[in-house]
């Protein structure tokens, strides 16, 4: 079954208009995990396709293992033998021709860029004196050149946190993003996380003052969320839900598309709605409660800390960061129990079951 796609208006107009104009900053798009991030790059990607202009490198940093800086670079570029490139480049100049042939190759929608092995030869010995940022630099100008639009959009950023050298590449990556936008305004740059901390870091670090932008896609909110039920039960289930039955859901998973995406799949696998979720829900609370354990056993203080951090999500769903102390958002934010927010600067349990499961489990403290 295909995916239909729901809504999200506000927010793809906003990025077809960021498009649509001359590249002039880094985007960030950040919010809670599984809120839909990728499945709005993915339309927006959808939209474009019969737009011949838009070039798109779309790398999803999800699964893969990076250790190194040529580990990066391997999801960047796909190496391959290229005989017809070999008779290119036999009396001429290999980055030129490279350049050509990466223009000629260019899909609106490449995973990775093709690089014939000569090529990637030459711009991988770094002694040349060329990088693989400087030659990238060159690819774009010259799409430009030509009317085309370079979009490079890198999802699961936070995948970069586990390199042991990620200071550098990330340094050397933004700076070139910087040069992509800021400077040379050839580039669209798109950056996507549900780690708000590591967005933070990177943005510190790279010294993205006044050079990059944040875009928030958050779960849907209450009325979105009930449109979203009759979406997809009358897609999926080919009948309507009750209005009892949507704010029963509601009430149990809120508005994260993939939850409510889940309790419909599995109405129609013909199992009762209320087992659905109250299973959900136990699963939730068991993996919270588990958690609470295992800091409890290492750091009885940290716990009691905790316990009354997360006490004071029984009264609000969301509430301004600085009520818990640094480290204990830190903590609870890395741990992907709260969602920091840090240009609203406010704190959330990461969903709605997050929020039903410290609750329930709180309910005597
Ligand atoms: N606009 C939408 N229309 C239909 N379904 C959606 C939409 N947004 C999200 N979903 C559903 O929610 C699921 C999770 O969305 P997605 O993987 O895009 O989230 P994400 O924010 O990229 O996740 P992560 O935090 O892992 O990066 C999708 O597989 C899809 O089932």
């Amino acid at each position: 079954m295909i995916m239909k796609f729901f809504d999200r208006e506000r927010e793809i107009n906003e990025i077809l208009g960021i498009l649509d104009e001359t590249p002039d900053n880094i985007y960030f798009i950040y919010g809670p995990i599984n809120s839909g991030k990728t499945t709005l790059m993915m339309e927006i990607i959808n939209r474009l396709k019969d737009d011949k202009k838009y070039r798109i490198f779309y790398y999803n940093l999800r699964g893969v293992r990076i250790s190194s800086y040529s580990d990066f670079f391997d999801i960047m570029f796909e190496i391959r033998e290229d005989n017809k490139f070999k008779q290119m480049v036999k009396d001429a100049d290999v980055l030129v021709e490279g350049i050509k042939f990466i223009e000629k190759t260019a899909k609106l929608f490449n995973e990775s860029i093709i690089l014939p092995s000569d090529l990637a030869k030459v711009i991988l010995s770094k002694q040349k004196g060329f990088d693989v940022f400087r030659y990238l630099e060159r690819v774009f100008r010259e799409m430009n050149k030509k009317g085309l639009k370079p979009v490079i959009i890198i999802d699961e950023l936070q995948r970069l946190k586990g390199l042991k050298s990620n200071g550098e590449l990330i340094d050397d990556l933004f700076n070139f993003f910087v040069r992509l936008t800021k400077e040379l305004h050839i580039t669209h740059c798109f950056c996507l996380s549900s780690d708000s901390l590591f967005i933070e870091y990177v943005y510190d670090r790279a010294e993205l003052r006044g050079r990059a932008d944040y875009i928030l896609v958050d779960d849907f909110d209450k009325e979105t969320a009930l449109k979203f039920m009759d979406f997809l039960s009358e897609d999926i289930l080919g009948r309507k839900l009750s209005e009892d039955e949507k704010e029963l859901i509601y009430s149990y998973v809120g508005g994260k598309p993939k939850d409510v995406y889940d309790v419909i799949i599995k109405l129609k696998l013909g199992k009762e709605l209320k087992d659905i979720l109250e299973f959900m829900l136990k699963e939730e609370i068991q993996k919270l409660k588990y958690f609470l354990e295992d800091v409890k056993e290492d750091d009885e203080e940290l716990y009691n800390k905790i316990v009354d951090a997360l006490k004071i999500f029984k009264e609000n769903y969301e509430i301004e960061d600085i009520k818990i102390p640094k480290n204990i958002r830190e903590f609870l934010v890395k741990k992907n129990i709260l969602f920091l927010n840090p240009i609203e600067g406010t704190l959330k349990p990461q969903s709605f079951l997050v929020w039903n499961a410290i609750k329930k489990l709180l309910n005597g403290h």
